[in-house]
């Protein structure tokens, strides 16, 4: 697989998002960056504060403080209508598609076309047939069916089209294979490839450290509210990142590669300590790893793209 275009311009970068709930504060310092063409995986414990991240991103939650870029312009995000009319689009894993409406009235349902008063269903299901067909998604047999018949892949296909119909530019993915088969999970998989090879930006919410190291370009790990590392998928292993999520470090690592270097020089960004960097939890006995950027090559996994 080639690699993907790398933008000068992150389309996404939040710079020191902090996040609190009454008392308990669930986002800290918190900087993220997404490229166009890329999938960033999105990874983390249960209550590191990812689904936090994602609803600051997508307006529904105000953040304390903090900068929200995209595009290279310091904007502001206070509603999902902002977000949406950034490009940004989140597929959540209740998937939010009516099963008593078929495939076309659910990618519209909101946003429904008309001509005058009346519903304009020829252009609405030319526009789905249309996105259905640049996504390469063919497992759908009728447009017109209801999604009550349709399997979880195809729902989360759906679900996943419905995003990327209105322009968008960012799409947040809450981890789409989770309730999926083996058979359905590729195809979902290589669906979520071909969004960010298409030029979009793709964030992958998944604990399914296969999925994540399958399909994605980029690694941002959150561990209890911080983001420990962004670092890309070649340039670490499965072993490493399970490390991250659990102990909030890993050794040997430059794990700020991603967010503030689009350079695709690999040496350029190497040689930099966690213990370095801002924001990167030290976390008391918890040894550093033994081992270095020269050996993530070798992926017990042997799952590395
Ligand atoms: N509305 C809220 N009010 C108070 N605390 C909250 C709220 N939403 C989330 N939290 C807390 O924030 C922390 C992060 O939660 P969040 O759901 O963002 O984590 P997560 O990484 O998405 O976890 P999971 O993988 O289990 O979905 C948790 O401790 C959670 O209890």
């Amino acid at each position: 697989m080639s690699a993907p275009p790398v933008s000068a311009t992150p389309l996404l970068e939040l710079r020191g998002i902090d996040k609190s709930f009454g008392p308990v504060q669930v986002l800290r310092d918190v900087a993220f960056t997404v490229q166009p063409g890329e999938v960033t995986a999105l990874v983390g414990d249960n209550g590191a504060g990812k689904s936090t991240l994602v609803k600051c991103i997508s307006g529904i939650y105000p953040t304390d403080s903090g900068e929200f870029w995209f595009e290279g312009r310091a904007v502001n995000v206070n509603s999902p209508r902002d977000a949406a009319a950034l490009g940004i689009e989140v597929v959540y894993q209740d998937l939010a598609l009516c099963d008593n409406l078929d495939i076309v009235q659910n990618m519209f349902l909101g946003r429904e076309k008309r001509t005058g008063l009346v519903l304009d269903e020829a252009t609405m299901e030319q526009l789905a047939a249309e996105t259905l067909a640049g996504l390469s998604v063919r497992t759908v047999k009728s447009l017109r069916q209801h999604v009550s018949s349709l399997s979880g892949g195809q729902r989360q296909t759906v679900a996943i089209a419905k995003a990327v119909l209105w322009n968008s530019k960012l799409v947040i993915l809450d981890e789409p294979t989770a309730a999926l088969g083996v058979a359905q999970t590729a195809q979902v998989l290589e669906l979520v490839r071909r969004l960010a090879d298409n030029g979009l930006a793709v964030v992958l919410i998944s604990h399914n450290m296969n999925d994540v190291f399958a399909v994605s370009d980029r690694i941002a790990a959150l561990y209890l509210g911080q983001m420990v590392a962004q670092v890309k998928t070649t340039d670490i292993t499965h072993a490493q990142v399970v490390e991250l999520i659990t102990a909030g470090r890993t050794g040997g690592l430059d794990l700020t590669a991603a967010d503030t270097d689009p350079d695709p020089d690999p040496d350029s960004t190497a040689g930099t300590d966690a213990a370095d960097i801002p924001g990167t939890v030290g976390t008391p006995g918890v040894e550093t790893a033994d081992t270095d950027t020269a050996d993530s090559d070798a992926d017990p996994t042997g799952a590395t793209r």
